[in-house]
């Protein structure tokens, strides 16, 4: 709570005052928020668009959730994010996770590939090594190539990514918690107190969190930090079968992520569940776009994402025709070395900075909120922040 100083000294007339003020209401944002309201702090949420929106990271139904990773601290931190999401499923009273199981392919071989099975094991989750041949009897409608090889995750599967957000901010709500949408913060004036002007009013806090997402260079700018990060516009393809209801690609695929010779992207998919009919299959990477220039069409794009996508259907889902029948769009906010930030302003320790999730931070979620609001009230960090910090940036 604020200090009786800081109340005379800051308060004026017509600014509300909050505990903690977390800026942005994507995912990463309101889990923050939900956290800080958990431990007591009289928390508000701004977001500048009418919830729900569609112009950020968060939007759609569904996201890969997976503790095959090829970094250990990742598959370490997915066990408690996994407890998170069940509890998040308890008190929203709504399912929120469907195990498909996750396969993810590639060269025998692949480092990366390799590093995943390692963490499996190390972290005694159950996995499966499946040759070439498993894979044929377990999926037939994935067509490995010779010298391909499996990795099968079993607690891989899907999250319900729009329902998910609604689901954490009616808990935050529920447990007195603020939100003020359709409300964009034009400034924040830092100090012990912290003003934050938006398009509607003043606030102050003692302590705000960032989580703009795409939006996250925009807000730090004026506050004197430049962060190494890049947004790219993704195209979400949803793809049909060659004749419907004749393979059992939608009935039973699983989520999957495959390495391919020869591209410089991961390929994932999920199963069917936006449109009847259609299975969702994407490039984990796109071209780099202005957030608020991301509906207008690029002549000549450097990553050729949807021609790359055309010729991995071809050669591994023969029975999905070869030409995305819906495309959507999304935004990534990517780092150098696709780790997220998670640290405080290096100048205004009282300002606490989520960003960069790099296209694969939905289910991480519920722990970075967990990690956001211990870094924003002070308490000790769950977990080793070194992969996250700032400074690791020269
Ligand atoms: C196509 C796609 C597929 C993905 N697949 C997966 C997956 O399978 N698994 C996985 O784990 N992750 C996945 N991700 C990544 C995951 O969805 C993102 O990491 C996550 O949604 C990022 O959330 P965020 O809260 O940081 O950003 P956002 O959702 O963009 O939220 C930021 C919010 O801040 C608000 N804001 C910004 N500036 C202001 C301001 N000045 N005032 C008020 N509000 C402001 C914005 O309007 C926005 O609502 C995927 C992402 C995309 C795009
Ligand atoms: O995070 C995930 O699991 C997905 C799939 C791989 C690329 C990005 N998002």
């Amino acid at each position: 709570m604020f200090s009786e100083g800081a109340r005379k000294h800051y308060s004026f007339p017509g600014c509300t005052m909050y505990d903690c003020i977390v800026l942005g209401a994507g995912i990463q944002g309101s889990f923050t928020a939900y956290h800080l309201a958990k431990c007591g702090k009289k928390t508000l949420l701004l977001e500048q668009f009418p919830l729900p929106h569609t112009r950020g990271s968060s939007h759609g139904q569904t996201r890969i959730i997976r503790k095959a990773y090829p970094e250990d601290f990742y598959t370490n931190m997915m066990q408690e994010s996994y407890q998170l999401w069940a509890e998040l499923e308890k008190d929203s009273g709504t399912k929120l996770y469907r195990n498909t199981g996750l396969v993810v392919w590639g060269p025998a071989g692949n480092h990366e590939l390799e590093k995943i099975c390692k963490n499996l094991e190390n972290y005694q989750i159950p996995w499966e090594h499946l040759s070439q041949e498993a894979m044929k009897q377990k999926y037939p409608g994935i067509s490995l190539k010779p010298g391909e090889v499996a990795c099968w995750d079993t607690s891989g599967g899907v999250l319900y990514a729009d329902k998910a957000l609604k689901a954490v901010q009616e808990c935050f709500l529920r447990m007195g918690g603020t939100i003020h949408d359709n409300e964009k913060v034009t400034h924040i004036e830092p100090g012990p107190m912290i003003t934050v002007t938006t398009t509607t009013t003043s606030y102050s806090a003692e302590k705000l969190v960032i989580t703009a997402g795409p939006w996250a260079q925009k807000v730090l700018t004026p506050l004197g930090l430049q962060l190494p990060l890049k947004t790219l516009r993704i195209n979400v393809c949803y793809w049909k079968e060659k004749n419907p209801g004749r393979s059992d690609i939608l009935a039973s695929s699983p989520c999957f992520l495959a390495a391919v010779s020869g591209e410089e992207h991961e390929i994932y998919g999920l199963p069917s569940q936006e449109y009847p009919g259609l299975i969702k299959i994407c490039l984990h990477g796109g071209n780099e776009a202005e957030v608020e220039e991301r509906d207008l069409v690029v002549e000549d794009p450097k990553v050729k994402d949807i021609s790359i996508l055309c010729r991995f259907i071809s050669n591994y889902l023969p029975d999905l025709h070869p030409a995305p029948a819906v495309v959507e769009q999304c935004m990534y906010t990517v780092t150098p070395d696709q780790n997220a930030i998670l640290d405080h302003h290096p100048l205004h320790k009282n300002i606490t900075i989520g960003a960069g999730f790099s296209g694969h931070g939905f289910k991480l979620s519920p722990l970075i909120g967990k990690i956001l609001s211990e870094l924003c009230t002070g308490a000790p960090p769950s977990y080793d922040l070194k992969p996250f910090q700032i400074t690791r940036f020269k």
